[in-house]
């Protein structure tokens, strides 16, 4: 029997944390229609049985896709992040069960620079502290401690998307910028680079961080870098809540070595808005706490619902999995005329020759083969003319080493 794709209206999308309807719009458009749409993020039981039938899943920070997660979504094949960070999703092992993963990687990089030059004008203007005591009917008026950023030195820890953005914004605004990277980086404008951690944290007025949740960043900024820091400098955190300490950055403010602070993300944060927030920050004067919205803007979310889905698009509907996070590459082109198998395999050697022996044993001749691999998997794509029986299926899902085997009509 000729084997076809499934039909889309059996392909299930779950999109959860509320992403923009924008992504809805586009997976109708594109004539995806079965979609289960939460606004809130599940923990892991309640993903558990909610993914089983589910063959793509959308989801933001707080959704942690772990492997368990993986071991338990027999359908998935792919995964996208509806934001830049995709340190909730355990990608080695969406490897292992062949899923791959898409993010938006540039969609709320302006977002998050707005909000960090924003706020270091509002920090070194004791602007939390004065908006508090008007509110409660006092009255504030005064210049100490108030300093205006131009000429000040921004120093950002990690120069990648948003770091850089920020340089560039900061600079019009008259600011001087340092970077600390792991990486050789371009600086832009003015801006220079550092040799050390320890050299920037010294030399700044305000310390910006900008680098994803690793093992390397975990509380990257503890006591002793906040020591280091100038006394009287400021820190901004929008990049993941494991990067600081929160504690030492509680008392450093509270003895007033640290002036003032403006953080996004925490270690800790509240599952949903009717959660309540806990943070040794809580009631510290100088202090915006916000609540992990640094890329929470109608511009940005808008631009993330449309590009994720159309990366979950384009893999559905022709198996490119250009820009995915943790898979091989492949760009593919349109294949009107021809039958499409994708063949998602642990990289050892003799599968693709296994794959190769199914064909000619089955006389299928192959029109076209797209091949891409990384240290853990290799993808493979066949183009044929004549449909793909289920005998030939049978035998290339049986080849040992696959992971995923689906075809494109
Ligand atoms: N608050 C929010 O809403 C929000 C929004 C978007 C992104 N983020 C976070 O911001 C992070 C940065 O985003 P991006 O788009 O600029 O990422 P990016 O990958 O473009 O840049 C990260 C930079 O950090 C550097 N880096 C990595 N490890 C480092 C280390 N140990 N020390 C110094 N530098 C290091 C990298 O070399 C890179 O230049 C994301 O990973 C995400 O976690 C938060
Ligand atoms: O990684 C990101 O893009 C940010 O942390 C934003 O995440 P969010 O979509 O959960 O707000």
């Amino acid at each position: 029997m000729a084997k076809k794709s499934l039909d889309k209206s059996k392909i299930k999308f779950l999109l959860l944390e509320g992403v923009h309807q924008s992504a809805i719009e586009t997976l109708h458009a594109s004539g995806y229609e079965n979609i289960e749409y939460l606004k809130t993020a599940l923990a892991e039981d309640e993903l558990i049985e909610k993914i089983q039938d589910a063959h793509f899943v959308g989801l933001r920070s707080r959704t942690q896709l772990t492997r368990r997660v993986f071991e338990n979504a027999p359908k998935l094949i792919a995964a996208g992040c509806f934001c830049i960070g995709t340190n909730q999703v355990d990608l080695q092992a969406a490897q292992e069960h062949g899923v791959a993963v898409f993010n938006a990687p540039y969609s709320n990089t302006r977002s998050v620079a707005e909000l960090v030059v924003a706020e270091a004008i509002l920090m070194m203007r004791g602007i939390p502290e004065k908006n508090i005591v008007c509110h409660r009917g006092g009255w504030l008026k005064s210049a100490a401690g108030s300093y205006e950023i131009r000429g000040k030195t921004l120093g950002l820890i990690g120069y990648g998307s948003i770091g850089s953005q920020t340089s560039v914004l900061a600079e019009s605004m008259g600011m001087k910028v340092k970077f600390y990277d792991v990486v050789a980086k371009l600086p832009l404008g003015n801006a220079s680079q550092v040799r050390s951690l320890d050299e920037l944290l010294q030399s700044s007025d305000i310390v910006s961080l900008h680098v994803p949740e690793t093992g390397a960043t975990k509380n990257m900024i503890g006591e002793r870098e906040l020591g280091l820091m100038k006394k009287g400098a400021y820190l901004i955190n929008a990049s993941r809540g494991t990067v600081v300490d929160i504690d030492a950055l509680a008392a450093a403010i509270k003895n007033k070595h640290i002036a003032g602070a403006a953080i996004d993300v925490f270690p800790v944060e509240p599952k949903g808005n009717d959660d309540e927030f806990v943070s040794p920050l809580r009631g510290l004067d100088n202090v915006i706490l916000t609540p992990h919205i640094g890329g929470s803007t109608q511009e940005a979310q808008e631009n993330i619902g449309v590009e994720v889905a159309e990366k979950l698009v384009r893999y559905s509907d022709n198996g490119t999995t250009i820009t995915s996070v943790n898979f091989p590459e492949v760009a593919l082109p349109e294949h009107p005329d021809a039958h499409r198998l994708l063949h998602v395999h642990a990289n050892v050697p003799g599968v693709l020759s296994a794959i190769n022996r199914v064909f000619s044993d089955n006389n299928i001749n192959i029109s076209s083969q797209y091949l891409q691999t990384n240290d853990k998997v290799g993808y493979v794509v066949l183009d044929v003319h004549s449909p793909y029986s289920e005998t030939a299926l049978e035998q290339l899902r049986n080849i040992e080493g696959t992971i995923r085997c689906r075809v494109l009509f």
